[in-house]
């Protein structure tokens, strides 16, 4: 049996507003008390009705509901308490779903109502609001919705009308960040990773077009064969390797979805295929790195092809099309994806598998690969190369032991799968993320042992509060605030959210512990972290530094969109949270 949740109220001016609902058999709905006594429910058949506010519904088949709201001077308001708007068909109902999301849905069940497993645990820990009486807080909440929904605001997610400068700065990212991973790759096969003397060269050549076209790397087919079996393989993996069923965040349009979380295993295996294959002579360690510009090329077509398969599929094959996003701008939809959760079938799902597989799982392997190919070239392998092996691997193994976590952050919870998933997943990811262990096959170094114990310290320390601030918010929303942090009781905001289906729900911010120094407070530990990665290069060249500028900057631009999202989604929760904790990063400074 199912637990039908909270039906939110929409408010118009029609007499005779009624929604029609298509109910799977045993469906359990449950009628907020102060509304039953107006309730007109016809078409179907009540078996039986519990507590007052309760009724089973047996058969399947169309519901309509409807009651009287208020009168407001004028004459009669009508409400209609409607289930997930994918389940409204008609009326005035079908024209304001119209409104907010650009068309009309087929009546259907949302994967939330479809799998009992929701409600046995793993589920997200916001629920939908269930009162038995009258909430001023939550009425006020549910009229925002009705106001949006009727005016046209887009509520919470992906930004949809976006500025001129917002779509030159998606062309800009679209130019950008190709031109700067090819050329980092040219700087480190050609000049041993020398920023500046690429520049030098061009500017010194007689030839000037011609240095410029001998940088381009060349396709390979061993390169590009090795490439597609890599992604088919991680593509199988997925599927067939054994883990628990996780869930993200609600979707903007209500969607509570479940996700297949194997990655550790996968992980696991993949090391172990690699290791064992380089220990019986069927490969050399060094492979990837030999290999490298072939599998720039293969991997950068790969990118592309899913950016543009991404496009098209959120156009004619959308898996949820309420929760797709167009900006009117191809660039900017292209760039930030239009679909938020493309999947095939109900668990192949795009956004996870890109970030969470080939690109993270090769990683590491790409970093061992390089130390591999350093072996060949020294006879060893040096301490500075172990050492951002092993802060690389603290982090992607931490990744797949956490997975479940993942599913609630940004990437999944917000962003959209367009280029900036789909490209950067398969080429950014491993070719600008691995330029440590890149550089340091060109440059080998060793570091004295005290700065290997330095930049070891920062990096665990870095990690430590990483970790422990991410537990933290998890924590305190898988038990509904119901914990301790740092042995006191965790301090709460309890905030309530809609949907753009109209549903309201609750979360809570967490005010204590890291979360009470600063809104992402997780994000200094990163910081601290990448730049001991960084450090691990020693203090020669500029190109290592890449990633921790590179993640300075993203970092940063995060706590703007995720500020500007959290204000939108909770409001006047927000603004309390933030008098609360006024600093964004460093407190007492940012
Ligand atoms: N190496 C890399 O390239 C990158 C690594 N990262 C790392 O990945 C991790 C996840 O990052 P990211 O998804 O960006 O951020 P978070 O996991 O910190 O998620 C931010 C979201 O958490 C929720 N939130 C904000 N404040 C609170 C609070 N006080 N209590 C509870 N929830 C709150 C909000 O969303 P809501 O309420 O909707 O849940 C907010 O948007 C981070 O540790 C980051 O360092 C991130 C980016 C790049
Ligand atoms: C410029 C450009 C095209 C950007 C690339 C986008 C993605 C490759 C990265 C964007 C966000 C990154 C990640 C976020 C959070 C993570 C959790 C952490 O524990 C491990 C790393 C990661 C999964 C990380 C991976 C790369 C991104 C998806």
């Amino acid at each position: 049996m199912i637990d039908g949740g909270d039906i939110c109220p929409l408010r118009h001016s029609h007499k005779t507003a009624h929604a029609r609902l298509t109910l799977v058999e045993g469906f359990k709905l449950r009628v907020k008390r102060r509304c039953l006594s107006s309730f007109l429910v016809q078409h179907y058949s009540i078996e039986r009705l519990s507590g007052g506010t309760t009724f089973l519904i047996r058969t399947p088949g169309p519901l309509a509901i409807g009651r009287q709201h208020q009168h407001d001077g004028r004459g009669q308001r009508q409400s209609v308490r409607s289930l997930p708007p994918s389940l409204i068909a008609i009326g005035h109902c079908k024209a304001m779903v119209a409104r907010s999301t650009g068309e009309i849905r087929p009546p259907k069940l949302p994967p939330a109502l479809e799998t009992t497993s929701l409600l046995d645990g793993g589920a997200e820990e916001e629920d939908e609001v269930d009162q038995t009486g009258p909430d001023p807080e939550v009425s006020a909440v549910e009229e925002r919705a009705d106001e949006e929904r009727l005016y046209g605001k887009e509520g919470w997610g992906r930004e949809k009308d976006i500025s001129a400068g917002t779509r030159l700065g998606a062309i800009f990212m679209l130019l950008f960040t190709p031109t700067l991973s090819f050329y980092f790759l040219a700087s480190c096969t050609n000049y041993q990773c020398s920023l500046s003397a690429p520049i030098w060269d061009i500017f010194h050549s007689a030839h000037p077009m011609q240095t410029w076209l001998s940088w381009f790397p060349t396709p390979t087919w061993r390169a590009s064969i090795g490439y597609a079996l890599w992604v088919i393989t991680q593509g199988i993996l997925y599927v067939i390797v054994p883990g628990k069923i996780g869930y993200g965040q609600r979707t903007p349009a209500g969607y509570l979805l479940p996700y297949r979380v194997n990655g550790l295993n996968v992980y696991i295996l993949t090391h172990v295929a690699f290791a064992v294959s380089v220990y019986y002579g069927i490969i050399s360690a060094g492979i990837i790195a030999h290999h490298w510009q072939g599998l720039f090329v293969a991997a950068n077509v790969y990118g592309y092809l899913l950016t543009i398969f991404a496009y098209v599929k959120a156009r004619y094959w959308p898996s949820h099309p309420e929760d797709r996003k167009w900006s009117g701008s191809i660039w900017y939809d292209l760039m930030m994806g239009v679909e938020f959760n493309p999947r095939i079938g109900k668990l192949w799902d795009f956004k996870l598998f890109h970030n969470g597989r080939p690109g993270i799982i090769a990683w590491t392997l790409i970093d061992i690969s390089f130390a591999g190919a350093q072996y060949e070239k020294l006879g060893y392998v040096t301490n500075s190369m172990w050492l951002v092996i092993f802060l690389h691997g603290l982090y992607v193994v931490d990744f797949f032991y956490n997975e479940d976590w993942y599913l609630r952050t940004i990437d999944i919870a917000h962003d959209h799968f367009g280029y900036y998933l789909a490209w950067g997943d398969t080429v950014w990811l491993p070719f600008m993320y691995t330029l440590q262990a890149q550089y340091l096959f060109y440059n080998p170094i060793d570091l004295e042992w005290y700065a290997a114990v330095a930049v070891f310290s920062l990096g665990v320390g870095g990690y430590w509060i990483f970790r422990t601030a991410n537990h933290q918010k998890d924590l305190v929303r898988s038990t509904d605030g119901k914990c301790t942090i740092w042995g006191k009781p965790a301090q709460v905001i309890r905030t309530v959210y809609v949907t753009s289906d109209g549903a309201v729900h609750k979360s809570l911010l967490l005010v204590s512990g890291f979360w009470g120094w600063s809104h992402q407070f997780n994000y200094v530990g990163d910081l601290l972290l990448s730049f001991a990665m960084c450090a691990a290069c020693g203090l020669h060249h500029l190109l290592p530094y890449f990633y921790i500028i590179y993640m300075f900057i993203l970092l940063n631009h995060r706590i703007w969109r995720s500020e500007k999202r959290c204000r939108a989604k909770y409001g006047k929760y927000w603004e309390e949270y933030c008098e609360r904790v006024p600093y964004k990063l460093i407190p007492g400074v940012y």
